[in-house]
């Protein structure tokens, strides 16, 4: 009788989920762990019960023919109608698809390859050395653990992470793991200049000039995640990575072979496909306040995979640790009579905490700043 009422009370249920993520957290293994001790059968705080019942959006996979366009930056320094021709694709994927792929964008193949590996021989390495590295504090240079919102969240993720801010200062090399150090100081420098040229080029596809977005600071801060996503026994039931959209200004995305990268379009979930050599570039919701919604912040998610570890590597163009006032609001030579400003000012600091403390619950933090 009492197991019966206690099972039901849905207090005492909180309370095993709660006693079940600190066990989870206290692993210090993360997801992967988990993997590795053979688990048949995810545990109950990775259920998503949407899926399970098949009632969100994911019953309609796929139905319109699509796919993220491709856009070839070659030869765009010494042509100008080339270059313009270039500009007129990234702005016409930013306003619909908010997200593009870039190909012949200056970071060799063979450095996106080893980022992968460092990636992976992070998580893959000796689990005592990896455990020193697992904080829930986020003020540590090199932050790993397995969902920053595992406390939060409706539902955990199959999915292990580690962050660092690499600019605009930079960990010291000693404070980075030997696993993924040098590897990930050189891709983030080309990730910082291929940033800048696209904060030009998309600068220039809304018209202004083409130190505008720069000159705004959108591109001082970068944040470096390195996401590790083990194979699933149980796929269907559980995700790589909860709907949710980027609060960056643009994102810079790298993953292997494995996919399962989903975008949210015109109420369906539409495949990403990893693209050889390409890397995916997508607008984030700072760069839609600031272009009153010229460009899209798409929401998309990660399904989990049974064929896994699936590794990808997520560069967020942002500034929130730059301790800065200064307010972001819809930039004001795009505001009209016909246009008027659809958000109010907020700083970088505020936007991104709310972000933060609402964690990937499948609503977008801009609702929140809409006039
Ligand atoms: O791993 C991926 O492909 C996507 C990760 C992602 O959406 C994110 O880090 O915001
Ligand atoms: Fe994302």
């Amino acid at each position: 009788m009492e197991t019966v009422m206690e099972s039901s009370n849905p207090i005492s249920s909180k309370f095993d989920r709660a006693s079940e993520l600190k066990a989870f957290d206290d692993t210090k293994a993360g997801v992967k762990g988990l993997v590795d001790a053979g688990v048949e059968k995810i545990p109950q705080i990775f259920h998503i019960p949407s899926l399970q019942a098949n009632a969100d959006e994911g019953a309609n996979v796929n139905k319109v023919n699509f796919s993220i366009p491709i856009i070839d930056l070659k030869g765009i320094d010494n042509n100008s109608r080339l270059r313009e021709e270039i500009v007129a694709q990234i702005s016409h994927a930013s306003e619909t698809w908010g997200f593009f792929q870039v190909v012949n964008h200056g970071i060799p193949v063979e450095l996106m390859e080893e980022m992968l590996h460092g990636v992976r021989r992070f998580y893959e390495q000796d689990d005592e050395i990896k455990k020193q590295y697992y904080t829930r504090d986020l003020t540590k240079k090199f932050v790993y653990h397995t969902n920053f919102d595992l406390f939060t969240a409706p539902a955990a993720n199959w999915r292990d992470t580690f962050f660092s801010y690499m600019a605009p200062n930079p960990p010291k090399p000693e404070e980075l793991p030997a696993a993924c150090r040098d590897i990930q100081i050189e891709y983030s420098k080309h990730v910082m200049s291929l940033g800048h040229r696209l904060l030009v080029l998309l600068s220039e596809a809304l018209g202004l000039e083409p130190t505008h977005l720069i000159d705004m600071d959108c591109a001082n801060g970068l944040t470096f995640v390195g996401h590790y996503y083990p194979a699933c026994p149980q796929p269907e039931l559980t995700l790589g990575a909860s709907k949710h959209s980027d609060d960056s200004f643009l994102t810079v995305l790298l993953q292997d072979q494995i996919g399962g990268l989903q975008i949210f379009l015109e109420n369906q979930w539409i495949d990403v496909p990893p693209a050889p050599g390409a890397l995916l570039i997508n607008i984030g919701d700072l760069l839609q306040l600031v272009s009153n919604d010229k460009f899209k912040s798409i929401q998309h998610r990660v399904l989990a995979n049974k064929e896994g570890p699936r590794v990808s590597v997520a560069c967020f163009f942002s500034t929130s640790l730059v301790p800065t006032a200064k307010l972001y609001g819809p930039i004001k030579e795009l505001i009209t009579e016909d246009n008027p400003p659809k958000y109010r000012e907020t700083t970088i600091h505020e936007f991104v905490s709310y972000n933060f403390s609402k964690g990937l619950d499948g609503v977008s933090s801009l609702l929140h700043f809409k006039i």
